[in-house]
């Protein structure tokens, strides 16, 4: 019999976030190892030094968070774990905006922070995503 589809979570971190999310990572690594993942091209570098596998799209400002929008959108990802600068100013704000607002559309599971990630990552160990 063929073993269920892993489900995939998308993991980006903008640069002042960058070091919260690998130790995230790191604490949760035996988690991790159970879903596909998936990032932006700098942070999924970072993830993928920890050895877990990682398919890598492009960095935020050139599109990055547009094509982990696209995935949520076609049902292709099931949470988000963003670590977000609040104090930062990015470029690609709009694309950013949209991320998020795409998660709203399709009710998935979004993370913005270090608390709400760890949330997530409670709730998928329990099986609680919906179907
Ligand atoms: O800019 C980002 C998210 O908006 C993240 O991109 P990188 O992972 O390539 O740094």
């Amino acid at each position: 019999m063929a073993l269920p589809k892993k489900k995939t979570i998308a993991l980006i971190a903008h640069d002042g976030k960058k070091a919260e999310m690998i130790s995230f990572v790191k604490d949760n690594i035996e988690f991790f190892k159970k879903f596909e993942l998936v990032a932006t091209s700098t942070t999924g570098k970072l993830v993928a030094q920890t050895g877990l596998k990682v398919k890598r799209y492009l960095s935020g400002p050139v599109g990055g968070d547009a094509q982990i929008t696209a995935l949520v959108a076609t049902e292709k990802c099931h949470a988000v774990i963003f670590m977000r600068d609040p104090l930062g100013m990015h470029p690609h704000e709009p694309d950013i905006y949209s991320l998020l607002r795409i998660c709203d559309v399709h009710d998935v599971p979004l993370a913005t922070n270090l608390s709400s990630a760890q949330l997530i990552v409670k709730g998928l160990a329990k099986n609680l995503l919906k179907e």
